[in-house]
């Protein structure tokens, strides 16, 4: 059951009324369910039982503080891009034995850091970075565990922004050249070979892409096994997608069954980085109707998020549902584009709405829990919004509203 409901009219949030967060905090606000992301978490962890397994979240999906504790304590490990995530983890009580460290451009001081705490690998994405690494755990008198993020060049049907699989795209090594970078990866001193990882894009829809990039990569594990060198496990990445209009994507159980069909009998530890199926649909985003004006081509209702707030319909011209929190409280039907205050002709958060829209009318933009408050900026001098966390019949701030000297600490004038 959605943790998001309608009760006589009014969107709840777990037992909490929207209405009341937004009275009590204003908006824009991001809202999260507990609930929703916990049920999200142990889809995986069920769908994985009987066999070895970890599950890191990815962190860049929604980095609060409060999410990240409370999918810790549920035994979520993590999937960090940078030594700022690396930090949020530790802060949050995340076990870094647990954390597995992707991305293109880790730099030595984020490796020496990683070193120092014990993450579980480096998910290494070139030839450059093996060396880098090699020579930052030998400086420090350790052993890096590593495992090459390779790049099956598989296409993940997804948006191009969105899509990290194909042999054009920034990540992982080539698949055809792995198997070089891994018998280099077996002469330095500094690193231990324990897996193989892969993510080919998000928002996937089908498990026909994931099946591709796990055959490839199981034929590399078949072929390292033959020169001697094991893994330990096999890091399938993230990406599968949520429905945010009606888009079908597998369930996580299902998903997680086709993959582990795949991987078969072979002694491997099955690793998952997911983010927006964990997170996605436990978060709206609030936001209230400022004014109604009205065109010769179009309805706009200016509302008080923009997209410094929510860059996803702007940068990927992504569909959010988005529906009033009150049914019944008046006001004009039509159809809408609903925009946001700043100066750019790509701040809509949606266009062409049936909605009934008055001044005031405060609206749900759903699917907001993942890349929502996590990709906003203050363009425009736009303090960020405040982020909520319901549990139940409570709600917690677990981000306060930035102000106007939270942005303009730091800045300075010139000295004469
Ligand atoms: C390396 C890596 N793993 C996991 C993820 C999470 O993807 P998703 O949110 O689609 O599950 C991403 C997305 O940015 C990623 O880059
Ligand atoms: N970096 C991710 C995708 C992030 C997508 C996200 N920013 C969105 O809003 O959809 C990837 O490697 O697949």
């Amino acid at each position: 059951m959605s943790a998001f409901q309608r009760r006589d009219g009014e969107l709840f949030v777990e037992a909490v009324a929207l209405t009341a967060i937004a009275g009590a905090e204003g908006t824009p606000c991001y809202v999260y369910s507990r609930a929703a992301m916990e049920a999200a978490l142990d889809a995986y962890q069920s769908a994985l039982a009987g066999c070895r397994h970890l599950v890191c979240y990815a962190v860049k999906a929604n980095s609060n503080l409060a999410v990240l504790d409370l999918l810790a304590r549920r035994g979520a490990g993590f999937d960090i891009v940078s030594g700022g995530e690396l930090e949020r983890v530790v802060a949050a009580g995340g076990d870094p034995a647990k954390v597995v460290f992707s991305g293109v451009g880790k730099q030595a001081g984020e490796m020496a850091r990683a070193l120092e705490l014990g993450i579980r690998c480096f998910n290494v994405e070139s030839p450059a970075e093996l060396e880098l690494l090699d020579s930052v755990a030998r400086a420090h008198g350790v052993i890096a565990p590593v495992s090459l993020r390779v790049n099956p060049d598989v296409d993940a049907e997804t948006h191009p922004y969105i899509s990290t699989g194909l042999k054009e795209n920034k990540f992982g090594i080539d698949s055809d050249g792995a198997l070089a970078v891994y018998r280099r990866a077996a002469e330095l001193a500094g690193l231990r070979i324990v897996g193989m990882d892969c993510h080919i894009g998000s928002q996937l829809t089908s498990t026909g892409p994931f099946l591709d990039a796990v055959a490839r990569m199981l034929e590399l594990v078949d072929q390292l096994a033959d020169e001697g060198i094991t893994l330990r496990h096999l890091d399938v990445g993230g990406g599968l997608g949520v429905r945010y209009r009606d888009e079908q994507p597998p369930a996580i159980g299902q998903y997680i069954a086709a993959l582990r069909a795949a991987v078969g009998e072979r002694d491997l530890e099955l690793v998952f980085e997911p983010g927006r199926s964990i997170v996605a649909n436990a978060g709206v985003l609030l936001t209230t109707v400022n004014y109604l004006k009205h065109s010769a081509w179009h309805n706009f209702a200016l509302v008080d998020a923009a997209m410094n707030d929510f860059i996803r319909p702007a940068l990927y011209e992504a569909w959010v549902d988005i529906e009033t929190v009150s049914d019944g409280a008046g006001g004009e039907t039509g159809t809408w584009d609903v925009v946001g205050p700043v100066c750019e002709t790509a701040d809509f958060l949606g266009r062409g709405r049936e909605l009934t829209l008055r001044p005031g009318s405060l609206l749900a933009v759903r699917g907001a829990g993942a890349y929502g408050f996590v990709m906003s900026s203050n363009y425009n001098t736009r303090p960020r919004a405040a982020e909520v966390l319901v549990d139940g019949e409570q709600w917690h701030v677990v981000r306060e509203r930035e102000t106007l000297d939270d942005l303009l600490r730091g800045e300075r004038r010139l000295p004469n």
